[in-house]
């Protein structure tokens, strides 16, 4: 008796719960639309130049827009918690404030993710999402060459600008990811006099890299496109290529958030190229990547749904990538011909694979 009222408080609970939490898959974009909004109007950038928290008034004259709907779009900030406010006191009105989040919003500097943020919520990339379940049932070919005709390289090859928020985007990231790497595995660079970066976009990995490593010479590989437009720099060479056929040679390769965005056989067959770059006796190719936890019970975790969600975009945005397990990494470096591998989890999305020949 005692179990089935317990039970039927559990349900009515559950059912509660369910009530209020069906909206946020209701109105969950609009969390991202006003974030989108805070970043085009500059909102973090005005208090940041002001110096202080600001007056609606201060905002909106600086923002050269109308008060009444900034209010509306701050009360909604505040209420995520991205902005603070400060009550009105004897001495003024009320203020808007900086939190560590909002400052994640401003145009640029070290913790910015306002491009990463500007590029998924595109419309080039929104609009691939719209075909996610035409993609899993195998009706439609990938859902990006679904809505755009052509994948989201080739895309970016002939959309400058797309292709400039892509790289942007992922600057954004590495400005995050290389320093948790050099925390927590700054010995794997320790000795090495050359490196190669696969895929490494405008080159952000490797400026980080030779800033915590000034012993080492990069070279800054991808495709033409993109190191065409990337920044020069003392001790990196940006070189054009397709990795497909060729990767230039060095001490080792580095690769980061390039292989998840392939499915098996490619990812093998990219694999295959870095391990023919480095030497056979003291080379190693070094995977900056998520790992997806295979263990049920150690998913309670923030970084788990970030890896997860990253995995619905490897679906959304490529034609075969994927995020890997454990077990799914060891396959393909197998089959690409490594004799052994270690992970080592980082304080980022990432973790360091690290494959030997
Ligand atoms: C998700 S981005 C990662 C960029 C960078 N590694 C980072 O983490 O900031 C993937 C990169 O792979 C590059 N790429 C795609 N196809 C390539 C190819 N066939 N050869 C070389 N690079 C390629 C893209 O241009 C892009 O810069």
């Amino acid at each position: 008796m005692e179990d089935k009222q317990r039970e039927l408080g559990e349900e009515e609970k559950e059912e509660e719960h369910a009530k209020l939490e069906i909206w946020k898959y209701v109105f969950g974009f609009v969390e991202i639309a006003v974030v989108k909004c805070a970043i085009e109007l500059g909102i973090a950038d005005a208090i940041e130049s002001h110096g202080s928290p600001m007056t609606l008034l201060e905002l909106s004259s600086a923002l050269r827009c109308d008060p009444s709907p900034l209010y509306r779009i701050m009360r909604v900030l505040v209420h995520l918690k991205i902005f603070k406010e400060k009550p009105a006191t004897q001495l003024g009105p009320k203020v808007y404030a900086q939190t560590p989040l909002s400052k994640r919003l401003l145009k640029s500097g070290k913790n910015s993710m306002a491009a990463f943020i500007l590029l998924e919520s595109s419309p080039v990339m929104l609009a691939p999402w719209h075909g996610l379940s035409a993609r899993i049932q195998g009706v439609s070919n990938p859902a990006f060459e679904a809505a755009h005709g052509e994948d989201v390289w080739s895309y970016a090859a002939s959309n400058p600008n797309h292709s400039k928020l892509i790289n942007e985007a992922m600057a954004c990231d590495a400005r995050v990811a290389v320093p948790a790497v050099l925390e927590s595995c700054l010995e794997v660079f320790k000795g090495l006099e050359t490196i190669v970066d696969v895929g490494g976009g405008d080159g952000t990995t490797l400026r980080l890299l030779v800033e915590a490593c000034p012993w080492i010479r990069c070279v800054n590989f991808d495709l033409p496109h993109v190191v065409s437009v990337a920044q020069e720099c003392d001790r990196i060479e940006n070189v054009g290529g397709d990795m497909f056929d060729c990767v230039p040679k060095a001490d080792a390769a580095i690769i980061m958030w390039v292989l998840h965005d392939w499915g098996d056989d490619e990812c093998i067959r990219i694999l295959k190229k870095c391990r023919e770059a480095i030497p056979e006796d003291k080379g190693k190719v070094i995977i900056v990547e998520a790992v997806i936890e295979e263990d049920n019970e150690k998913q309670d975790n923030k970084l788990t749904d970030v890896r997860l969600m990253l995995d619905m975009v490897m679906m959304a945005h490529t034609n075969t990538g994927k995020e890997r397990t454990m077990k799914e990494w060891g396959y393909v470096l197998g089959e690409a011909g490594f004799s052994r591998h270690t992970i080592t989890p980082i304080h980022a999305v990432q973790s360091v694979i690290q494959a030997f020949p």
